[in-house]
Protein backbone atom coordinates (compact mmCIF):
# COMPACT_ATOMS: atom_id res chain seq x y z
CA UNK A 1 0.00 0.00 0.00
CA UNK A 2 1.33 3.35 -1.06
CA UNK A 3 2.02 5.96 2.04
CA UNK A 4 0.33 9.68 2.16
CA UNK A 5 2.18 11.61 0.34
CA UNK A 6 3.40 13.86 2.85
CA UNK A 7 2.10 17.65 1.50
CA UNK A 8 -1.20 15.90 1.25
CA UNK A 9 -1.08 14.51 5.08
CA UNK A 10 0.21 18.49 6.18
CA UNK A 11 -2.44 20.34 3.86
CA UNK A 12 -5.24 17.79 5.18
CA UNK A 13 -4.33 18.58 8.73
CA UNK A 14 -4.59 22.19 7.79
CA UNK A 15 -8.41 21.02 6.55
CA UNK A 16 -9.26 19.58 9.65
CA UNK A 17 -8.74 22.47 11.74
CA UNK A 18 -10.22 24.81 9.31
CA UNK A 19 -13.21 22.28 9.29
CA UNK A 20 -13.23 22.06 13.10
CA UNK A 21 -13.08 25.60 13.76
CA UNK A 22 -16.07 26.23 11.51
CA UNK A 23 -17.84 23.54 13.83
CA UNK A 24 -17.29 25.65 16.56
CA UNK A 25 -18.11 28.97 15.07
CA UNK A 26 -21.23 27.47 13.77
CA UNK A 27 -22.57 26.62 17.28
CA UNK A 28 -21.34 29.30 18.97
CA UNK A 29 -23.50 30.84 16.39
CA UNK A 30 -26.78 28.63 16.85
CA UNK A 31 -26.43 29.42 20.63
CA UNK A 32 -26.80 33.07 19.64
CA UNK A 33 -29.70 32.56 17.60
CA UNK A 34 -31.48 30.53 20.44
CA UNK A 35 -31.49 33.26 22.61
CA UNK A 36 -32.49 35.98 19.92
CA UNK A 37 -35.57 33.23 18.89
CA UNK A 38 -36.77 33.05 22.27
CA UNK A 39 -36.28 36.84 22.74
CA UNK A 40 -38.16 37.27 19.64
CA UNK A 41 -40.94 34.91 20.72
CA UNK A 42 -41.21 36.55 24.04
CA UNK A 43 -41.95 40.01 22.24
CA UNK A 44 -43.76 38.89 19.76
CA UNK A 45 -41.44 39.34 16.57
CA UNK A 46 -41.75 37.05 13.71
CA UNK A 47 -39.23 34.59 13.27
CA UNK A 48 -37.67 35.98 9.73
CA UNK A 49 -36.43 39.66 9.15
CA UNK A 50 -35.63 39.97 5.80
CA UNK A 51 -34.32 43.33 5.65
CA UNK A 52 -31.61 42.47 8.06
CA UNK A 53 -30.82 38.95 5.77
CA UNK A 54 -30.65 41.90 2.81
CA UNK A 55 -28.22 44.10 5.08
CA UNK A 56 -26.33 40.61 6.03
CA UNK A 57 -26.10 38.82 2.61
CA UNK A 58 -24.52 42.58 1.19
CA UNK A 59 -22.17 42.66 3.81
CA UNK A 60 -21.14 38.88 3.74
CA UNK A 61 -20.76 39.45 0.17
CA UNK A 62 -18.06 41.85 0.25
CA UNK A 63 -16.39 40.73 2.87
CA UNK A 64 -16.15 37.15 0.85
CA UNK A 65 -15.30 39.16 -2.46
CA UNK A 66 -12.08 41.04 -0.19
CA UNK A 67 -11.03 37.72 0.67
CA UNK A 68 -10.89 36.11 -2.13
CA UNK A 69 -14.35 33.82 -1.86
CA UNK A 70 -16.45 33.33 -4.68
CA UNK A 71 -19.58 36.21 -2.95
CA UNK A 72 -22.35 33.57 -4.83
CA UNK A 73 -21.55 30.43 -2.55
CA UNK A 74 -21.10 33.02 0.35
CA UNK A 75 -24.27 34.26 -0.08
CA UNK A 76 -25.75 30.81 -0.44
CA UNK A 77 -24.01 29.24 2.53
CA UNK A 78 -25.61 32.16 4.43
CA UNK A 79 -29.30 31.60 3.36
CA UNK A 80 -28.53 28.10 4.17
CA UNK A 81 -27.75 28.70 7.55
CA UNK A 82 -30.58 31.47 8.08
CA UNK A 83 -33.18 28.92 6.92
CA UNK A 84 -32.50 27.27 9.37
CA UNK A 85 -32.42 29.43 12.06
CA UNK A 86 -35.69 30.25 11.21
CA UNK A 87 -37.19 26.43 11.54
CA UNK A 88 -35.55 26.57 15.16
CA UNK A 89 -36.99 30.24 15.73
CA UNK A 90 -40.18 29.05 14.51
CA UNK A 91 -39.85 25.67 16.60
CA UNK A 92 -39.40 28.45 19.71
CA UNK A 93 -42.36 30.13 19.02
CA UNK A 94 -44.77 27.07 18.69
CA UNK A 95 -43.55 25.57 22.00
CA UNK A 96 -43.88 29.21 23.60
CA UNK A 97 -47.56 29.63 22.55
CA UNK A 98 -47.89 25.96 23.90
CA UNK A 99 -46.88 26.70 27.03
CA UNK A 100 -48.96 30.13 26.73
CA UNK A 101 -52.35 27.93 26.05
CA UNK A 102 -51.17 25.91 29.03
CA UNK A 103 -50.92 28.13 31.15
CA UNK A 104 -54.70 29.83 30.74
CA UNK A 105 -56.04 26.38 30.52
O1 LIG B 1 -31.20 38.83 13.57
C1 LIG B 1 -32.26 38.20 13.67
O2 LIG B 1 -33.35 38.78 13.77
C2 LIG B 1 -32.25 36.75 13.64
O3 LIG B 1 -33.27 36.12 13.88
C3 LIG B 1 -30.99 36.04 13.25
C4 LIG B 1 -30.94 35.73 11.74
C5 LIG B 1 -29.54 35.11 11.50
O4 LIG B 1 -29.42 33.88 11.59
O5 LIG B 1 -28.59 35.87 11.30
C6 LIG B 1 -32.02 34.74 11.42
C7 LIG B 1 -33.23 35.11 10.90
C8 LIG B 1 -33.54 36.48 10.46
O6 LIG B 1 -34.30 36.49 9.31
C9 LIG B 1 -32.31 37.31 10.37
C10 LIG B 1 -31.12 36.96 10.93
Amino acid sequence: MSETHPELLRLRQSIDNIDAALIHLLAERFKATQSVGMLKASIDLPPADPAREERQIARLRGLAHDAGLDPVFAEKFLNFVIAEVIHHHEQIAGRQADSAEDADA
